[in-house]
């Protein structure tokens, strides 16, 4: 029972819950899944968003943890600490970020090339790529991601998440454009795994609340292996809601993308700052900054 000494009653602090951000495309239902199959979910403040808004958020100070699209981690990496071990990338094909085409690469140059505007990441690995891998200078405009306006005025089109897929499973075969895999092309050229997103916290959150940075850095390892070990039962139960099958889904999460982040991928993060640093924002030796361990009592 607290003691009265006739000041004003303390209010007992209520812990407030870290404001945590949420990729609302199908690449980040799996960590949703197993948020929610954990419990941990009501432990959090979740946003859900598209990739750019949520990136913009943290950058603001509006939201203490979440995804971050790679480029914009880069520019803003002082004020940021990465959580090891996870994030959004592939190593090889990851079938949701993509550039389709009317006409071969090779034929861009001087072409229009529209680059949806939900992206950060890929749409700066896809100049890279057309830039120093195809030799080709394209004009590129933002656009909305939708394929069949972005077409209507270009001659290829960058597209991610869910009108990524949508683009290279059904439009693009029916109309006879040709798909290019983003995280394809950077394993081919490279040969590293590519990181789309990590997900990181703010260092002022960092700082104050090091124990709820550390339970959210563990809810989502957590999500993310129950959800990989149940992947069968994710894609069935997302396939009611969506135009991809059970199959297809599960396909997508268990090989297409890689949720981790490792040695390799980190060299794959170091790789694309070296090439795309000097106009990009960020310093091509950018330093990556891990969080440390809280040590437990
Ligand atoms: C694999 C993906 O990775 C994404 C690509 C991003 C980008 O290009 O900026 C940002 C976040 C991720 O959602 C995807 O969107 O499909």
């Amino acid at each position: 029972m607290a003691v009265r000494d006739g000041s004003a009653p303390a209010t007992p602090a209520v812990p407030v819950r870290p404001r945590v951000g949420h990729i609302q495309f199908l690449n980040c239902l799996p960590l949703y899944w197993g948020l929610a199959r954990t419990g941990n979910l009501l432990d959090l403040d979740l946003t859900k968003d598209t990739p750019e808004k949520l990136s913009d958020l943290l950058v603001a100070g509006s939201l203490d943890i979440g995804p971050i699209t790679c480029v914009e981690y880069l520019r803003h990496a002082d004020e940021l600490v990465v959580l090891p071990d996870i994030a959004v990338g592939s190593d090889g094909p990851v079938m949701s970020c993509v550039i389709v085409s009317k006409v071969p690469l090779a034929d861009l140059d001087g072409r229009k090339v529209a680059l949806g505007s939900t992206s950060r990441t890929s749409v700066r690995l896809a100049q890279l790529l057309l830039e120093e891998r195809e030799g080709v200078r394209p004009e590129y405009f933002s656009s909305p991601p939708d394929l069949d306006a972005m077409l209507a005025r270009a001659d290829a089109a960058v597209l991610i998440g869910d009108p990524a897929l949508r683009a290279s499973l059904e439009q693009a075969p029916s109309q006879g454009l040709a798909v290019h895999d983003l995280g394809e092309m950077w394993k081919e050229w490279t040969g590293l795994p590519f990181v789309f997103a990590v997900w990181a916290a703010r260092r002022d959150f960092v700082e104050s609340r090091p124990e709820a940075v550390a339970a959210v850095h563990r809810a989502f390892l957590e999500s993310r292996d129950l959800s990989l070990a149940e992947a069968g039962q994710v894609a069935e139960q997302a396939a009611r809601w969506e135009e991809f099958d059970a199959a297809l889904l599960e396909r997508y999460f268990t090989e297409a993308l890689d949720y981790s982040l490792g040695e390799r991928q980190l060299a794959g993060i170091a790789e694309f700052a070296r090439r795309v640093g000097h106009d990009s924002g960020f310093a091509p030796d950018v330093a990556v900054r891990l969080l440390e361990a809280v040590p437990t009592a």
